[in-house]
């Protein structure tokens, strides 16, 4: 599983312990792309000097943003970046998780908090030391989804497989095709 961590880096690095402990947890279920996040050593002036401009930096990230399975974001400093790629992730349809600390006194952007449905985009209040939990919960929901869309898809490929197999002529499903009706086999 790919992941996307997003934390602040420009907007301030105050929490760049709690973003550690984060990707910490993050890489026991999968690959951090953005493991630079959260390295100590990563000042405000970002990776600019690294990488040789801001469009490489932002190329790359769009591009490990469009590879992720999921987005993880630490959102209780505010950041310009972070509030982009959560946009950016939310046109994708990809799934989010964004986890905020009320302990801060701070009151989370309605545009993060509100964008909340539930389901495939998630925002969640907690305290540092429940963060691991809170991520073990979160991964167990979303991997019990995935093996429904792995036993969904394998269903789908051996009754696709079945088709074309009755009939070698065919390049492939027909739209309108409904498995195992009277109608199918009249096509076929
Ligand atoms: O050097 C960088 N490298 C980088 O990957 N980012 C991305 C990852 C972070 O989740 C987010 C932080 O944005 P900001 O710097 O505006 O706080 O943007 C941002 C910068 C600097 O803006």
């Amino acid at each position: 599983m790919h992941i996307y961590f997003c934390g602040s880096i420009r907007g301030g690095r105050q929490d760049v312990d709690i973003y550690q402990k984060i990707v910490r947890k993050l890489k026991t279920f999968g690959e951090v792309l953005t493991e630079h996040v959260s390295h100590s050593e990563l000042s405000e002036k970002g990776e600019y000097a690294a990488l040789r401009g801001e469009k490489a930096i932002h190329q790359r990230d769009m591009d490990w943003l469009s590879l992720s399975d999921v987005i993880v974001a630490e959102v209780t400093q505010p950041s310009l970046g972070v509030g982009y790629e959560l946009g950016r992730a939310v046109a994708m349809e990809k799934n989010i998780f964004c986890l905020f600390r009320p302990s801060s006194e701070r009151s989370l952007s309605a545009m993060i908090r509100g964008a909340d449905d539930g389901e495939r985009v998630q925002v969640r209040d907690y305290a540092e030391e429940e963060v691991e939990a809170i991520l073990d919960e979160y991964f167990a929901k979303l991997n019990k989804g995935y093996c429904w869309t792995l036993v969904g898809l394998d269903q789908y490929w051996s009754w696709s497989g079945m088709q074309v197999q009755q009939d070698p002529g065919s390049e492939g499903l027909r739209p309108g095709f409904r498995p195992g009706s009277d109608q199918d086999l009249q096509l076929l």
